[in-house]
């Protein structure tokens, strides 16, 4: 079962920026990298395939089903980790309530300290608010809340891009572990030599004036 962006297109609301006709499939078991320079489209491309924008034209499919049809549901189970940990994190949640929430959306049984040691996360952190742990371990946090959901497809939109090597390594390593269990990741990224070193397959998206 694949998720498959087939010739999609998007206009912002604003006329400031149009994805043109756009390919992209992501596979279970497979890394997919999406490159391109900022300001490309990547963050939209990601948008798109998790249903929370809906195509100008072309259309995106979980297992041949258009996710506008699953409305209510994550299309296809994807989870998508945010390039923000602290926009994507409730401030007034301590992570373990807003992972155990994350999994009881989906009605997944969890355990929370497993999914921290995965992740590369002390457990003892759980019990802090976003604001109480480093940006690198947010960011694991937020991992930890996707994978809670056990989602099908985990769209990583510059996951990495603000944090030390150890939180980057730690976070690679989840990745192609999940990814040898099944898991179809798509890692976007502007960095080039990191995609090549974490991807099964690296995709470039093409740059192109407003
Ligand atoms: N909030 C916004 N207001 C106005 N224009 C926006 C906004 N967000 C994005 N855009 C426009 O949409 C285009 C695509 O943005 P998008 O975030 O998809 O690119 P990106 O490749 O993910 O960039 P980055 O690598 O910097 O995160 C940008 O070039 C920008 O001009």
């Amino acid at each position: 079962m694949t998720l498959v962006a087939d010739r999609v297109t998007y206009r912002r609301p604003d006329g400031g920026f149009v994805l043109p006709p756009t390919d992209l499939t992501v596979r279970p078991g497979r890394i997919t990298a999406l490159v391109g320079p900022s300001g490309c489209g990547k963050t939209t491309v990601a948008h798109l395939l998790s249903g929370l924008l809906v195509p100008g034209s072309g259309s995106v499919t979980a297992g041949g089903v258009d996710v506008r049809r699953r409305r209510g549901r994550l299309p296809g189970h994807t989870a998508l980790l945010d390039q923000d940990p602290v926009s994507a994190s409730d401030p007034h949640l301590t992570l373990r309530r807003a992972l155990t929430l994350s999994a009881s959306v989906r009605g997944v049984p969890v355990d929370p300290d497993a999914l921290a040691v995965e992740v590369g996360l002390d457990p003892a952190l759980l019990d802090r608010r976003p604001a109480e742990v480093s940006g690198g371990q947010l960011q694991r946090a937020c991992l930890a809340r996707a994978l809670a959901q056990e989602p099908r497809y985990l769209i990583a939109d510059e996951a990495t891009a603000h944090l030390d090597p150890l939180s980057t390594t730690a976070i690679a390593r989840t990745l192609r572990r999940r990814a040898d269990g099944g898991l179809g990741v798509l890692a976007i990224t502007h960095d080039l030599r990191l995609a090549e070193s974490w991807a099964d397959e690296v995709v470039e998206l093409e740059t192109h004036a407003p």
